[in-house]
């Protein structure tokens, strides 16, 4: 299909002051005109994709305000892997089976800058007076943004910025699966704060809030490069999880997390240098299929941790 000639001009006109125009004596000059006044971004393009309408919404979820889109190849700018998805949209409108619209659909972007958007587009067909698609697009970047955030937010534990309880459990279930599969070893240590409640008691509970902080720190920095996650499990407890990590393994993370937390000192939040605190530990391991669910293997290391505790605190306990 030939691309009829177009101009396109940046005008002080219009809520955004930038127009694309189509030669005014045109039959298109109506839908032209049209969706320069829609809040979304609007192409109209031909079969073959090329651009035959743009609104300045368009121009600027581009990013090409400097040179018209008109004439361009519409499918250009999407990503590689949304062009055939995009096809296959255009396939649905072109037959009118179902309905003359398709989508909204998610797609990605490639602005004039080389910047990636992600995007909602959905597709319309307009049979007359020639056929072509009009298509609505809709920037997700801020949504997207803002979803990743709440999904940080919900697999984070507000206080120690590790992960929560809600992410390990999901966490330990997809390395279970994998470690299993693999028949490749999995371990898991909880470590518990010693005597917790009297510190809360002596020095209060904003004092014992940066007390798990400072144990969330240091357990970060005695942990492996190759362990997969520190999480907070409950008040004063926590946990890692550690692929690949047969029981030897674990016991010496579990020493380097024993040293870090003794040497932790308090004398920044004004108590004296003799206050210090100890961590329980308890840990299992998966090797060669003991354990038949990662609960099991989880439990495991809860009795360890208990024994440790019953055995006088500040000591690490296996499950064998
Ligand atoms: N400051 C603060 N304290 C918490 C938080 N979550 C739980 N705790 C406290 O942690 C303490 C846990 O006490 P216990 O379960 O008796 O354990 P413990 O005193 O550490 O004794 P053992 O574990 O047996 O060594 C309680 O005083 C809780 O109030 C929190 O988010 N902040």
């Amino acid at each position: 299909m030939s691309v009829a000639p177009f101009k396109s001009t940046l005008s002080a006109e219009g809520n955004s002051g930038l127009s694309v125009s189509r030669d005014e004596n045109t039959a298109d000059f109506n839908i032209n005109r049209f969706i320069q006044y829609l809040a979304e971004a609007v192409l109209v393009v031909n079969t073959d994709g090329v651009i035959e309408c743009a609104n300045a919404k368009a121009a600027l979820l581009l990013n090409r305000i400097e040179r018209p889109l008109l004439g361009e190849s519409w499918p250009d700018f999407l990503h590689d892997r949304c062009v055939a998805q995009y096809q296959g949209l255009v396939k649905i409108v072109a037959k009118q089976v179902l309905s003359l619209q398709t989508g909204p659909t998610e797609m990605v972007i490639r602005c004039a800058n080389g910047e990636l958007k992600d995007i909602e587009l959905s597709v319309s067909f307009l049979s007359e007076p020639e056929a072509r698609l009009l298509l609505i697009l809709r920037d997700l970047t801020r949504q997207k943004a803002e979803f990743e955030q709440l999904r940080r937010q919900a697999a984070t534990d507000a206080l120690t910025g590790l992960a929560n309880r809600r992410s390990f459990d999901e966490q330990l279930l997809h390395h279970w699966l994998q470690c299993t599969a693999a028949k490749r070893p999995l371990s898991v240590i909880i470590i518990d704060i010693d005597f917790f409640k009297q510190f809360n008691d002596s020095y209060g509970h904003i004092q014992g809030d940066a007390c798990l902080r400072k144990v969330a720190r240091a357990i970060l920095q005695a942990m492996p490069l190759d362990a997969q996650l520190a999480a907070r499990y409950g008040g004063e407890e926590f946990a890692l999880i550690l692929p690949n990590y047969n029981e030897i393994k674990a016991l010496a993370v579990a020493r380097e997390v024993q040293q870090a937390v003794r040497q932790l000192q308090f004398t920044d939040a004004a108590l004296p240098a003799s206050v210090g605190i100890t961590v329980s530990q308890g840990i299992a391991s998966e090797i060669n299929g003991q354990f038949r669910t990662s609960t099991a293997l989880l439990c495991a290391a809860d009795t360890a941790l208990y024994r440790a505790k019953a055995d006088g605190r500040d000591c690490i306990n296996t499950s064998c």
